[in-house]
């Protein structure tokens, strides 16, 4: 089984460095750098970076990167690879060198999402000193925080994340928004971390190829200064503030210059997974999280 520690960092492609430069400092409160080889590290903690920007025609999310302990793990998910036949490929020396990683396979899932498995990041453990006076980011061994990903091919997709990827489901989701059309699941899933979900899969296509990423903060206090933030540069809100039942984080969601939106967050549950037992749950949130106002 892969055994993967958490969400180590995610790619997303632009047309406009610029904007995404300062909407992560002046928004996310996050720091930047120009990245080894082209592109934006964008840093939220003592790593060098947590998203890497590049640069391209479409606006869109490119890459989930998934961290593997060490590179005994990693060539034990080389093995799972091909003893399960998933078809991977080593990421270039430049590649590697771009995300800081000592060795990278690359995977697409029967959905098309990309994942990059790697061990061994680069850092230079200099402080997240934020341009806006965040605090700090909950990371560490918790990974960045989570990320949905589309999953029209839902079945072979879920399959491919629990039997070759090494996920598990934390809990089930079927979103009903039409009560005439069928149910589209979504999936909630954790891996080797307390987070409650690194891993969101949801039933269906999205242009941007991501339906949201979250970050999280350590007080409410953050989430209501990002918010304020938001609206000082006139970024759309996708969510209003809200609280999610599931993983009780109290958050709100706004588009990213990639097209996908960013869940910024607070008071994500952290599991002991062998006391928890997977459920489905019938509600989005216990209040708030009014989805319509993305949509006007
Ligand atoms: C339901 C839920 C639990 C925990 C989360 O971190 C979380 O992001 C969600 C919401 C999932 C989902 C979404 O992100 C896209 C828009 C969706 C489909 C909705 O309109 C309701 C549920 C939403
Ligand atoms: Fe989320």
């Amino acid at each position: 089984m892969i055994d993967i520690r958490g969400l180590g960092y995610f790619v997303a492609q632009t047309d406009n460095l610029a904007e995404w430069q300062a909407y992560a400092q002046d928004v996310l409160g996050m720091m930047v750098e120009p990245a080894p080889g082209g592109g934006l590290y964008v840093k939220m903690d003592e790593r060098p970076f947590r998203i890497l920007v590049v640069e391209g025609p479409e606006r869109r999310y490119l890459a989930s990167g998934w961290e593997l302990a060490n590179e005994r793990a990693f060539d034990a998910a080389i093995g799972v690879l091909e003893q399960k036949r998933a078809k991977w490929e080593p990421a270039s020396a430049g590649l590697c060198e771009q995300r800081g990683m000592q060795a990278i396979a690359i995977v697409t899932d029967p959905s098309g999402n990309r994942h990059e498995l790697g061990w061994g990041y680069r850092s230079d453990c200099r402080p997240f000193i934020s341009p806006q006076g965040v605090p700090r980011f909950v990371t560490g061994d918790m990974g960045l925080g989570h990320t949905v990903l589309p999953a029209p091919h839902f079945d072979e997709t879920i399959a491919f994340h629990r039997e070759v990827l090494g996920f598990e489901v934390s809990d089930i989701f079927n979103f009903q928004p039409d009560p005439a059309a069928p149910a589209v699941r979504i999936h909630f899933l954790h891996c080797g971390n307390a987070r409650h979900h690194s891993l969101a899969l949801a039933e269906y296509p999205v242009p941007s190829g991501c339906v949201h990423v979250m970050v999280e903060v350590d007080s409410m206090t953050e989430v209501g200064r990002a918010h304020d933030r938001r609206i000082a540069h006139d970024i759309p809100l996708s969510a209003t503030l809200g609280q999610h039942l599931n993983d009780r984080m109290i958050s709100f969601y706004m588009k990213t210059p990639s097209g996908f939106d960013l869940e910024y967050g607070y008071g994500g549950l952290q599991v002991d997974w062998s006391r928890h037992s997977a459920f489905e749950f019938t509600r989005v949130s216990l209040w708030g999280h009014d989805f319509s106002v993305g949509q006007r």
